[in-house]
């Protein structure tokens, strides 16, 4: 085995608090014939981490999580060492990894490059199960991972490695529904929720020509919205522009993180458009009239396969796009958490795991 130093969670009790992450150390496995090891330099805070420290309670709706728990599952860093089989990389290359790190290759799903949607289920960063030797996987709140290369992507040098590692998750999984509905020149994009998957979707939209607008519940972000590149923002409290709206957008992707009815942004789907439901995964309430009524369709997504995730970093280097972060040691993951909690982030909070380097894996800044 390797070792390495990573943030991990004990059993959250089923309390509602979310569990403390502490400086621990952590076994990596041999390398396999095609593996690479990577040295985690930056690592995003997704929402879905918060959703998984909280699921070994079920307070969160979520399934139970195996204990103890590393999460992170959007990281950029660079190879390590390789296994004797691997012919796409070499030490020193810069490399990405997402939420999904492995497949059964053969089944339908994987034939057609969506191995997200594998019939064997991917292999999840974290939480998941190793294919190989039933070991369930620890993520990428550590200083290395080992991972075969079907599931690294080469970085490109375009972009920032800190600022593109939320494109690993955020950013594929929006980007795989607004390409598979056709978002582009002539199309209305309409984007619920401004965090980590939001603020990626508006720049991709408007990268790809989409006539692009905010969904929010507060007008203070209308600035921010501008920012990224979109037309308007409408603000989801005011029944008068609610109205305003209705049936004015052919693609509105929701990344609410939080349950809610589909109702009212339904309504705001136009004639055989859809609602692309990607932030709160789990039961939904919605009254059929509202699809009825335009002929309009509900949808959903998840990550994406390993063409569309290449696909994604190659435009988003032709265009420039990263995500807008907030960069923090490692050592601060408890507050990144906790803010995160609070909606206190503009996008995204990534964590520079080379702090982990400076002291022993028991070291002072423990917790
Ligand atoms: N489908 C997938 O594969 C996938 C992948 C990644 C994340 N997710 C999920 O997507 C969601 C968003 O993730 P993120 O990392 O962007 O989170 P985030 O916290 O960065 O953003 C969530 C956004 O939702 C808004 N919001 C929260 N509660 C709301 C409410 N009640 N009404 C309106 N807006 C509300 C927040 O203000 C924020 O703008 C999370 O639930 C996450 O688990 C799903
Ligand atoms: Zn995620
Ligand atoms: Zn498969």
């Amino acid at each position: 085995m390797r070792t390495t130093v990573g943030w991990r969670a004990e059993p959250s009790n089923g309390t509602a608090t979310t569990p403390t992450l502490r400086r621990a150390p952590l076994e990596r496995r041999d390398l396999r014939p095609d593996d690479l090891a990577v040295r985690v330099d930056y690592c995003g805070v997704c929402h879905t981490d918060l959703h998984a420290l909280r699921a070994g309670g079920g307070t969160d709706g979520g399934p139970a999580q195996p204990d103890p728990l590393v999460p992170g599952h959007e990281f950029t860093g660079v190879v390590t060492a390789t296994g004797s089989e691997v012919t796409r990389f070499r030490t020193g290359d810069p490399v990405a990894v997402g939420n999904i790190v492995d497949s059964c290759g053969v089944c339908a799903m994987c034939r057609v490059g969506q191995e997200n949607f594998c019939h064997a289920f991917p292999t999840l960063t974290y939480g998941g199960t190793d294919r190989v030797d039933g070991s369930t996987t620890l993520g990428g709140y550590s200083r290395e991972y080992v991972v075969g290369e079907r599931f690294a992507y080469s970085l490109p040098a375009a972009l920032d490695p800190a600022a593109a590692a939320p494109l690993l998750c955020a950013g594929i999984t929006v980007w795989e529904p607004l390409r598979a509905l056709g978002a582009g020149p002539g199309t209305r994009v309409a984007v619920a929720g401004l965090g980590g998957l939001g603020h990626l979707a508006v720049k991709f939209a408007v990268a790809l020509g989409a006539d692009t607008s905010v969904i929010s519940r507060s007008p203070d972000k209308a600035e921010d919205a501008r920012r990224l590149g979109a037309r308007e923002l409408v603000v989801s409290t005011d029944p008068e522009r609610m109205a305003a709206a209705r049936d004015r957008f052919d693609i509105l992707i929701d990344t609410v993180s939080a349950p809610h009815d589909l109702g009212a942004y339904l309504r705001l789907v136009a004639l055989d458009g859809t609602l692309s439901h990607l932030g709160h995964l789990g039961p939904v309430t919605l009254e059929t009239l509202d699809l009825l009524i335009g002929r309009k369709k509900l949808s959903s997504a998840g990550s994406g396969g390993r063409k569309g995730t290449a696909e994604m970093l190659a435009f988003c280097a032709a265009h420039g796009i990263t995500a807008d972060i907030e960069l923090l040691p490692s050592a601060r993951v408890n507050e990144a958490l906790d803010r995160l909690d609070r909606g206190d982030v503009r996008h995204r909070f990534v964590l520079d795991l080379s702090d982990l380097d400076r002291s022993g894996p028991q070291g002072p800044t423990d917790g």
